[in-house]
Parts: C-alpha cells; structure tokens; sequence
C-alpha cells in the first residue's frame, strides 16, 4: 500500500523543512520528502492549500473505560482523537477499576489492537486503586506497556510514598505525570478564588492549592533524579517553579491545556459547569505567564486533558456538576486561534508542541516527518474562520465552554501508520 501526499506546506519542527513538499509513504513508513518525486501511488491526497504535520500526540487524555462507557469509550474518544489530529494518546488511570496493574495494562494494549482509531499509551497508577495507600505494580506495569504513572484526578499526598514511587519509576525507565493540587488545602472549591468567585457565590481554589505541590514534586524529582512531567499548568508561579528546575538542570517539563491559555476566570459568564475544570480558569496575569511560558519554552506540550462527562451530570449547578471539559476536537483550533495567529508562537513552534515535545517527554520515535518514521500525520486547513459546533463532536461528550467559538485551523485529514483515520466532511 502507497500513499502520495502532493502540493502541501510540510510543517516539520524536528526536521526544518517548512514549505511546499511531496510525501511518499509504503506500507506505514514515510520513504522520501522531497519535490517533484515522479512516484505513483495507490492513494493520492492533493493537499494544495493545506499544512502537513506530523500527527499530534496528547499526554492527557481520559478515555472512561472501563467504568464509565456512558460518558466516553475506547472507540469514541479515539475518533474524537482522529477528528482533532491527535494520531497517539495517553489514557489517564482514573477509571473504575483504575489502571493500576500489570492486567489492566494489558486489558488496555489489547482493547489497543482490536478497536483503537490511533496509538494508544496507557499511563498506569501510581497507587493501588489510586487510594493514595499503597503503591501499585510500576515495574510490571511499565514493562507490559505503560508509557508513565500518575495519580492524575489527584494528587498523591503522602510525600514518602510518592517519593518511593518516584525512585521506582526511574528504575523502570519512565517518567511520572503530576496533577498538582493540594487536597488538604482545596476544601470545596469548584472555581477559582478571585472576585468571581464571590460574584457567583462559590467556594474558590487558591493558586497555591497547585503551586505547594508543583514545588514539592520538582523538589521530590531532585532528590530521586525521575524524570518529572507537570500536568495542566495553570498558575504564574507554576511556570516560574519550572523555569527554576529547568536552570538547576532537572528533567522536568510542564504541559498547558487550550482553555488555560484561552480563557480566564472573568470569562465565565454565569453558573454553567461548561466552565468548571481540575484546575480552574485562572487570572489574567496567570494566563499572561502561561503564554509568556509557551514563548519562552519553559512549557513545552499542550496536552487537552479531555475529559468528557454525561450531559445529565454537566446540566447540574457548579457546585454539583463533576470537574472537567472535552478538548480532542478543539485544541488545534483553540492553539492555532490564541497562540500562532496573536504572534506568540511560529506555526512551527506550535506544532513542536503539540507533537514533537510530547514524543520527546516519553522518547518515542514519533512526533517528526523523518524519513524511515511511521507515517503518523495530520493535514490541516488555516485559511478561514469558522465556528466550533459542540453537535459536531464525535466524542460522547459535549460538555465545553468554546460552542459557537469563531476560531481558524480545521483538520482536514488524519493518518496513523500511513492510513486515512479520519477525514474531514468537506473532503468526503
Ligand atoms: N481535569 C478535570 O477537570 N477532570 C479530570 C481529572 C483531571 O485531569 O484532573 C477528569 O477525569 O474528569
Ligand atoms: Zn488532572
């Protein structure tokens, strides 16, 4: 099987090449980049007018499966994942049962290979059950398959057991992914600590609910020399810990979601759990260092956290409706929309972040449009303005604050190992 990608702006990070080339792919593997290759091909895709990627690959995603399959599946949100670009992604642990063994890796690879749109990395626990209790099978799990651990939904309070777990994944070889929020200190909150908070009459998350664990994980990561991945940043003071373990040499990287970046606090316009996410939208002069963290390179990945809910659980009230947005199928057009079309970051840079860095986080051969590489790619149109349908979402969930959102950058194809997954309507 050959594939021909013609006439495309390749858009390429890890290799430079940025303008006009042809792509020839054989069997999953891209064979040449080049121009005017005089190759036929079994598929031709004519991508005039549109950017060539290489595919995107997201840190943190949650699939709900098993446990909770009414709010999203394996399948669902693989085909949100295509319909976004994403051609790799990591599952967090946080279902019922929670990922947290050996088997449960397995179950996982397996569900991989008989119905996954695109490639799937499971993170496993760091704790059994994720009870906080007891640590749960690292060695066996990274050996069956797990990319990382995390606690992610929470933290892991206890410092010692964490650091054991930290010391334990270095030995295994893989990173650890830290959802930073202080359990103790966060009480009830459902929504940022700040004047709109009082406005809507609801308890507030403080800053520092994120900042005492962001430090305390970068200190622990010192001690045991893991390598230490900061999930959806959300504070000013978060990019500053990062920049400082970054000058004392650390492996630490940090991720930003879309809607941290995109949104504040003061953009909530009324008691709609659209808007209530794990950490919550931020100030203004949060949002200001997120996106002076992208620029600088102290963040490096802009991961989703796509985390759909039922439509029943997100009609309830901010106080009662669960944490969390859906993001597969908006985070290219939010990132393109907020960070490349403002000037804060070069297209090129936005795609290191969406597929370059993540690869590098986890050392995966993937994430580049390398000769002799898998032919995971994403072809997208940023011509024209339009507007995010919520009706139009493959994921179950529908649960987001961007419906009706005017943004630019749509995905027009993607290929994973070298096959159309998904293709846009437009070009059906
Ligand atoms: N981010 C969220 O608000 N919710 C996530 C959990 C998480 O990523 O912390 C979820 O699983 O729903
Ligand atoms: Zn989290």
């Amino acid at each position: 099987m050959t594939v021909l990608i013609k006439n495309g702006h390749v858009l390429d990070p890890s290799t430079g090449i940025d303008g006009i080339r042809e792509i020839y792919i054989k069997d999953g593997i891209i064979i040449t980049v080049g121009s005017e290759l005089n190759v036929t091909a079994d598929k031709v895709i004519d991508a005039s007018g549109l950017y060539v990627m290489p595919g995107f690959i997201d840190l943190h995603v949650h699939l709900r499966e098993p446990g909770f399959e009414y709010k999203e599946t394996i399948k669902s949100g693989c085909a949100a994942a295509a319909r976004g670009g994403f051609t790799t992604i990591c599952p967090m642990p946080n279902t019922k049962p929670a990922i947290d063994s050996k088997e449960m890796i397995e179950w996982l690879k397996k569900k991989e290979r008989e119905e996954a749109l695109v490639n799937i990395l499971p993170i496993g626990a760091v704790t059994k059950g994720q009870m906080g209790e007891e640590l749960s099978e690292i060695a066996e799990m990274a050996m069956a398959g797990a990319a990382a651990i995390s606690e992610d939904g929470k933290s892991v309070m206890s410092t010692s057991l964490y650091r054991e777990g930290m010391i334990k994944a270095k030995e295994a070889g893989i990173p650890v992914f830290a959802h930073c929020e202080d359990k103790n200190l966060v009480g009830n909150g459902v929504i940022n600590e700040s004047s709109k908070a009082r406005e809507l009459n609801l308890p507030g998350i403080s800053n520092a609910v994120e900042d005492i664990i962001a430090i305390r994980d970068i200190l622990l990561a010192k001690e045991t020399g893991v390598r230490l991945h900061l999930c959806h940043c959300s504070t000013k003071d978060s990019v500053a810990f990062l920049k400082w373990a970054k000058e004392e040499g650390l492996p630490v990287t940090g991720e930003v979601c879309p809607h941290h970046f995109t949104l504040t606090d003061e953009d909530i316009p009324c008691d709609d759990s659209n808007y209530k996410m794990n950490p919550p939208l931020r100030s203004k002069a949060d949002v200001e260092a997120l996106k002076e963290g992208l620029k600088n390179g102290i963040l490096d990945v802009i991961a989703t956290d796509h985390a759909p809910h039922s439509k029943e659980e997100k009609d309830k009230s901010f106080l009662q409706a669960p944490f969390g947005i859906v993001g597969l199928e908006t985070a290219f057009a939010l990132s393109y929309t907020e960070l490349v079309e403002t000037g804060v970051l070069s297209f090129s840079e936005l795609v290191g972040k969406l597929s370059t860095n993540p690869a590098d986080v986890l050392g995966l051969n993937r994430g580049s449009l390398k000769e002799g590489w898998t032919a995971d790619i994403v072809i997208a149109d940023t011509s024209e303005w339009y507007r995010i349908d919520k009706e139009k979402f493959v994921s179950f969930g529908k649960n987001t604050p961007f419906h009706d959102r005017r943004v630019k950058g749509r995905i027009m194809y993607t290929l994973v190992d070298g096959q159309i997954v998904y293709k846009a309507e437009e070009q059906q």
